[in-house]
Protein backbone atom coordinates (compact mmCIF):
# COMPACT_ATOMS: atom_id res chain seq x y z
CA UNK A 1 0.00 0.00 0.00
CA UNK A 2 1.20 3.43 -0.83
CA UNK A 3 -0.61 6.15 0.93
CA UNK A 4 0.43 9.55 0.09
CA UNK A 5 -0.69 13.04 2.03
CA UNK A 6 -0.84 15.05 -1.39
CA UNK A 7 -0.49 18.39 1.07
CA UNK A 8 3.19 17.13 2.57
CA UNK A 9 5.89 19.35 1.84
CA UNK A 10 4.52 22.20 -0.37
CA UNK A 11 2.62 19.67 -2.81
CA UNK A 12 5.77 17.44 -3.57
CA UNK A 13 4.23 14.00 -2.69
CA UNK A 14 2.35 13.94 -5.60
CA UNK A 15 5.37 14.55 -7.61
CA UNK A 16 7.11 10.81 -6.59
CA UNK A 17 4.04 8.63 -6.75
CA UNK A 18 4.49 7.10 -10.38
CA UNK A 19 8.53 6.47 -9.10
CA UNK A 20 7.11 4.99 -5.88
CA UNK A 21 4.39 2.72 -7.80
CA UNK A 22 7.33 1.47 -10.09
CA UNK A 23 9.35 0.73 -7.37
CA UNK A 24 6.95 -0.83 -5.42
CA UNK A 25 5.74 -2.86 -8.11
CA UNK A 26 9.19 -4.59 -8.71
CA UNK A 27 8.71 -6.05 -5.27
CA UNK A 28 4.98 -6.85 -5.22
CA UNK A 29 2.29 -8.61 -7.37
CA UNK A 30 -0.13 -5.54 -6.87
CA UNK A 31 -0.06 -1.57 -5.41
CA UNK A 32 -2.79 -0.04 -3.99
CA UNK A 33 -2.80 3.88 -3.44
CA UNK A 34 -4.89 5.92 -0.90
CA UNK A 35 -4.54 9.47 -0.67
CA UNK A 36 -5.26 11.63 2.34
CA UNK A 37 -7.83 14.21 2.85
CA UNK A 38 -7.98 14.75 6.23
CA UNK A 39 -6.63 14.01 9.78
CA UNK A 40 -7.42 10.55 10.79
CA UNK A 41 -7.15 9.47 6.85
CA UNK A 42 -3.43 7.56 7.33
CA UNK A 43 -4.01 5.91 10.41
CA UNK A 44 -7.02 4.08 8.69
CA UNK A 45 -5.65 2.85 5.99
CA UNK A 46 -2.38 2.20 7.63
CA UNK A 47 -4.81 -0.01 9.86
CA UNK A 48 -6.59 -1.66 6.96
CA UNK A 49 -3.00 -2.41 5.67
CA UNK A 50 -2.79 -5.25 8.47
CA UNK A 51 -5.13 -7.62 7.23
CA UNK A 52 -2.38 -9.76 6.17
CA UNK A 53 -2.62 -9.01 2.36
CA UNK A 54 -0.24 -6.63 2.28
CA UNK A 55 4.19 -6.65 2.76
CA UNK A 56 4.99 -3.49 2.64
CA UNK A 57 3.41 0.23 3.74
CA UNK A 58 4.54 3.30 2.03
CA UNK A 59 4.26 6.63 3.29
CA UNK A 60 5.14 9.51 1.89
CA UNK A 61 4.49 12.83 3.96
CA UNK A 62 5.76 14.70 6.75
CA UNK A 63 6.23 13.60 10.52
CA UNK A 64 2.01 14.03 11.29
CA UNK A 65 1.52 11.33 8.13
CA UNK A 66 3.97 9.49 9.97
CA UNK A 67 2.90 9.47 13.06
CA UNK A 68 -0.90 8.76 11.92
CA UNK A 69 0.49 5.36 9.89
CA UNK A 70 2.35 4.28 13.64
CA UNK A 71 -0.93 4.62 15.19
CA UNK A 72 -2.73 2.30 12.59
CA UNK A 73 -0.12 0.09 12.21
CA UNK A 74 0.62 -0.49 16.19
CA UNK A 75 -0.27 -3.74 18.24
CA UNK A 76 -1.42 -4.71 14.96
CA UNK A 77 -0.83 -8.83 14.65
CA UNK A 78 -0.07 -8.91 10.93
CA UNK A 79 1.82 -5.54 9.89
CA UNK A 80 3.34 -4.74 6.84
CA UNK A 81 6.86 -3.51 6.78
CA UNK A 82 6.89 0.69 6.98
CA UNK A 83 8.90 2.75 4.28
CA UNK A 84 8.55 5.96 4.24
CA UNK A 85 9.62 9.20 2.10
CA UNK A 86 9.81 12.50 4.74
CA UNK A 87 8.54 15.46 2.68
CA UNK A 88 8.30 17.56 6.31
CA UNK A 89 9.76 20.47 7.64
CA UNK A 90 11.74 18.72 10.24
CA UNK A 91 11.64 14.89 9.69
CA UNK A 92 12.79 13.70 13.06
CA UNK A 93 11.82 10.15 12.41
CA UNK A 94 13.79 9.87 9.11
CA UNK A 95 16.94 11.97 10.89
CA UNK A 96 17.23 8.86 13.65
CA UNK A 97 17.10 6.64 11.26
CA UNK A 98 19.16 8.10 8.39
CA UNK A 99 16.75 8.13 6.20
CA UNK A 100 17.52 10.26 3.26
CA UNK A 101 15.29 13.38 2.96
CA UNK A 102 16.03 13.92 -0.71
CA UNK A 103 12.94 11.67 -1.91
CA UNK A 104 14.50 10.07 -4.42
CA UNK A 105 17.21 8.83 -2.52
CA UNK A 106 14.24 7.70 -0.01
CA UNK A 107 12.90 6.04 -2.58
CA UNK A 108 15.90 4.11 -3.59
CA UNK A 109 16.04 2.44 -0.37
CA UNK A 110 13.18 -0.07 -1.39
CA UNK A 111 15.62 -1.30 -3.81
CA UNK A 112 17.58 -2.49 -1.23
CA UNK A 113 14.93 -3.42 1.49
CA UNK A 114 16.73 -3.90 5.01
CA UNK A 115 14.24 -3.27 7.76
CA UNK A 116 15.06 -2.74 11.27
CA UNK A 117 12.39 -3.33 13.85
CA UNK A 118 12.53 0.25 16.32
CA UNK A 119 10.66 1.06 19.64
CA UNK A 120 7.45 3.21 19.51
CA UNK A 121 6.00 4.90 22.66
CA UNK A 122 2.02 4.27 23.86
CA UNK A 123 -0.16 7.29 25.93
CA UNK A 124 -3.51 6.17 26.46
CA UNK A 125 -4.88 4.59 23.02
CA UNK A 126 -2.07 6.77 21.52
CA UNK A 127 1.51 6.06 20.18
CA UNK A 128 4.21 7.90 19.44
CA UNK A 129 7.77 7.51 17.53
CA UNK A 130 9.53 11.09 18.99
CA UNK A 131 8.75 12.89 21.50
CA UNK A 132 6.57 13.65 24.67
CA UNK A 133 6.50 17.70 25.71
CA UNK A 134 5.27 18.99 28.52
CA UNK A 135 5.48 22.75 29.42
CA UNK A 136 6.76 26.45 27.25
CA UNK A 137 8.51 24.55 24.61
CA UNK A 138 5.59 22.52 24.08
CA UNK A 139 2.99 25.45 23.92
CA UNK A 140 5.29 27.11 21.40
CA UNK A 141 5.01 24.30 18.82
CA UNK A 142 0.96 25.59 18.54
CA UNK A 143 2.18 29.00 18.09
CA UNK A 144 4.57 28.35 14.80
CA UNK A 145 2.48 29.26 11.76
CA UNK A 146 2.97 27.34 8.54
CA UNK A 147 4.87 30.47 6.93
CA UNK A 148 7.14 30.91 9.54
CA UNK A 149 7.88 27.03 9.37
CA UNK A 150 8.46 27.47 5.81
CA UNK A 151 10.60 30.23 5.76
CA UNK A 152 12.59 29.39 9.08
CA UNK A 153 12.33 25.52 9.87
CA UNK A 154 12.99 23.98 12.77
CA UNK A 155 14.82 27.40 13.72
CA UNK A 156 10.88 28.93 14.26
CA UNK A 157 10.58 26.38 17.00
CA UNK A 158 13.47 27.96 18.74
CA UNK A 159 12.31 31.15 17.82
CA UNK A 160 8.91 30.61 19.60
CA UNK A 161 10.54 28.45 22.60
CA UNK A 162 13.03 31.78 23.50
CA UNK A 163 9.98 33.86 23.00
CA UNK A 164 7.93 31.58 25.54
CA UNK A 165 11.07 31.54 27.71
CA UNK A 166 10.46 35.12 28.49
CA UNK A 167 7.27 34.47 30.24
CA UNK A 168 8.61 31.90 32.46
CA UNK A 169 6.76 30.33 35.01
CA UNK A 170 7.76 26.90 36.68
CA UNK A 171 4.90 23.99 37.40
CA UNK A 172 5.86 21.19 39.89
CA UNK A 173 5.82 18.04 37.99
CA UNK A 174 6.31 14.34 39.46
CA UNK A 175 6.99 11.76 37.85
CA UNK A 176 7.19 8.21 38.65
CA UNK A 177 9.46 5.21 36.69
CA UNK A 178 7.13 1.69 37.63
CA UNK A 179 7.14 2.21 41.28
CA UNK A 180 10.03 4.52 41.99
CA UNK A 181 9.72 8.10 42.29
CA UNK A 182 12.12 9.64 39.96
CA UNK A 183 11.34 13.29 39.84
CA UNK A 184 9.40 15.59 42.21
CA UNK A 185 9.90 19.18 41.74
CA UNK A 186 9.39 22.73 39.59
CA UNK A 187 10.38 22.25 36.36
CA UNK A 188 9.93 24.62 33.37
CA UNK A 189 10.07 21.67 30.63
CA UNK A 190 9.77 18.36 29.93
CA UNK A 191 10.65 16.32 27.19
CA UNK A 192 11.19 12.29 26.99
CA UNK A 193 12.27 11.30 23.62
CA UNK A 194 12.29 8.07 21.96
CA UNK A 195 14.96 8.99 18.82
CA UNK A 196 18.18 11.08 19.05
CA UNK A 197 16.73 13.80 16.64
CA UNK A 198 13.97 16.39 18.60
CA UNK A 199 12.83 19.64 16.69
CA UNK A 200 15.07 18.57 14.08
CA UNK A 201 18.09 18.64 16.25
CA UNK A 202 20.16 15.12 15.80
CA UNK A 203 22.05 15.43 18.65
CA UNK A 204 18.72 16.40 21.43
CA UNK A 205 19.27 12.89 22.52
CA UNK A 206 22.61 11.65 21.51
CA UNK A 207 22.16 8.53 23.87
CA UNK A 208 18.98 7.38 22.33
CA UNK A 209 18.58 4.51 19.72
CA UNK A 210 16.02 3.37 17.89
CA UNK A 211 15.92 0.30 19.77
CA UNK A 212 17.07 0.78 23.04
CA UNK A 213 13.46 -0.01 24.39
CA UNK A 214 13.68 2.95 26.52
CA UNK A 215 12.67 6.45 26.99
CA UNK A 216 14.97 9.25 27.79
CA UNK A 217 13.71 11.86 29.88
CA UNK A 218 14.89 15.26 30.54
CA UNK A 219 13.49 17.77 32.92
CA UNK A 220 14.65 21.73 32.74
CA UNK A 221 14.72 22.12 36.35
CA UNK A 222 16.04 25.47 36.75
CA UNK A 223 16.73 28.75 34.58
CA UNK A 224 18.54 31.75 34.94
CA UNK A 225 19.47 33.74 32.36
CA UNK A 226 23.52 33.45 32.38
CA UNK A 227 23.02 29.74 32.74
CA UNK A 228 20.27 29.48 29.93
CA UNK A 229 23.38 30.76 27.31
CA UNK A 230 25.17 27.21 28.05
CA UNK A 231 21.65 25.32 27.09
CA UNK A 232 21.65 26.00 23.23
CA UNK A 233 25.32 24.71 22.82
CA UNK A 234 24.71 22.03 24.69
CA UNK A 235 21.21 21.08 22.59
CA UNK A 236 23.83 21.14 19.63
CA UNK A 237 26.95 19.61 20.95
CA UNK A 238 24.35 16.55 22.29
CA UNK A 239 25.20 17.59 25.91
CA UNK A 240 21.97 18.31 27.27
CA UNK A 241 22.00 15.32 29.85
CA UNK A 242 24.79 16.86 32.05
CA UNK A 243 23.55 20.50 31.47
CA UNK A 244 23.36 21.51 35.24
CA UNK A 245 19.84 23.12 35.00
CA UNK A 246 18.57 19.44 33.59
CA UNK A 247 17.83 16.42 35.44
CA UNK A 248 18.31 13.32 32.92
CA UNK A 249 17.09 9.66 32.86
CA UNK A 250 15.92 6.61 31.78
CA UNK A 251 12.84 4.86 31.58
CA UNK A 252 10.71 1.84 29.91
CA UNK A 253 7.37 3.63 31.13
CA UNK A 254 6.18 6.61 32.88
CA UNK A 255 3.58 8.11 35.02
CA UNK A 256 3.47 11.99 34.99
CA UNK A 257 1.21 14.42 36.89
CA UNK A 258 1.34 18.21 38.15
CA UNK A 259 -0.83 20.78 40.09
CA UNK A 260 -0.60 23.03 37.18
CA UNK A 261 -3.21 22.52 33.95
CA UNK A 262 -0.96 21.22 31.59
CA UNK A 263 -1.39 19.08 28.37
CA UNK A 264 1.10 16.89 27.06
CA UNK A 265 2.88 17.37 23.41
CA UNK A 266 2.58 13.98 21.30
CA UNK A 267 4.88 13.69 18.35
CA UNK A 268 3.99 17.79 17.96
CA UNK A 269 0.30 17.42 18.10
CA UNK A 270 -1.30 18.58 21.55
CA UNK A 271 -2.54 15.15 23.36
CA UNK A 272 -4.45 14.62 26.47
CA UNK A 273 -4.58 17.09 29.79
CA UNK A 274 -2.11 15.34 32.72
CA UNK A 275 -1.85 13.13 34.67
CA UNK A 276 -0.59 10.62 31.63
CA UNK A 277 0.99 7.18 31.74
CA UNK A 278 3.23 6.22 29.19
CA UNK A 279 5.18 3.04 28.27
CA UNK A 280 7.90 1.70 25.40
CA UNK A 281 6.29 -1.08 23.29
CA UNK A 282 9.68 -2.20 22.37
CA UNK A 283 10.62 -2.92 18.54
CA UNK A 284 7.22 -2.71 17.62
CA UNK A 285 7.49 -1.37 14.17
CA UNK A 286 9.39 -2.79 11.19
CA UNK A 287 10.86 0.19 9.42
CA UNK A 288 12.74 0.09 5.63
CA UNK A 289 15.68 1.89 6.64
CA UNK A 290 19.93 2.09 5.12
CA UNK A 291 21.78 -1.27 5.37
CA UNK A 292 24.37 0.50 7.86
CA UNK A 293 21.33 1.14 10.32
N1 LIG B 1 -5.34 16.20 1.40
C1 LIG B 1 -5.03 16.90 2.49
N2 LIG B 1 -5.10 18.28 2.47
C2 LIG B 1 -4.76 19.01 3.55
N3 LIG B 1 -4.34 18.47 4.75
C3 LIG B 1 -4.24 17.13 4.81
C4 LIG B 1 -4.57 16.29 3.69
N4 LIG B 1 -4.37 15.00 4.06
C5 LIG B 1 -3.94 15.04 5.35
N5 LIG B 1 -3.86 16.30 5.80
C6 LIG B 1 -3.40 16.77 7.11
O1 LIG B 1 -1.97 16.80 7.11
C7 LIG B 1 -1.50 16.41 8.39
C8 LIG B 1 -0.11 15.84 8.33
O2 LIG B 1 0.77 16.71 7.65
P1 LIG B 1 2.29 16.25 7.62
O3 LIG B 1 2.88 16.52 8.95
O4 LIG B 1 2.40 14.89 7.11
O5 LIG B 1 2.92 17.13 6.51
P2 LIG B 1 3.61 18.54 6.61
O6 LIG B 1 2.64 19.48 7.26
O7 LIG B 1 4.16 18.90 5.27
O8 LIG B 1 4.82 18.22 7.57
P3 LIG B 1 5.52 19.17 8.63
O9 LIG B 1 4.49 19.40 9.69
O10 LIG B 1 6.70 18.42 9.12
O11 LIG B 1 5.87 20.40 7.87
C9 LIG B 1 -2.50 15.35 8.80
O12 LIG B 1 -2.53 15.23 10.20
C10 LIG B 1 -3.82 15.84 8.23
O13 LIG B 1 -4.51 16.58 9.20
Amino acid sequence: MLIINPSSGKEKAMRYEEQAVALLGKRHEQVVVKYTEKEGDATGFAASACDGTYKTLLAMGGDGTINECINGLAEKEQQPNFAFVPLGTVNDFARALQIPRKPEQALALLEDYHTKAVDIGKLGDRYFMNVLAVGVIAEAVYDVTPEEKSKYGHFAYLMEGAKAFRDKTPFHISVHTGEKEAYDNKAYMMLVALTNSVAGFEKFAKQAEVDDHLFHVFILNELSIPKAAKLIPDIFKGNLASNEQVTYFQAKELSVASDTELVVNIDGDEGEPLPFEAKVLPEEIRVVVPKEV
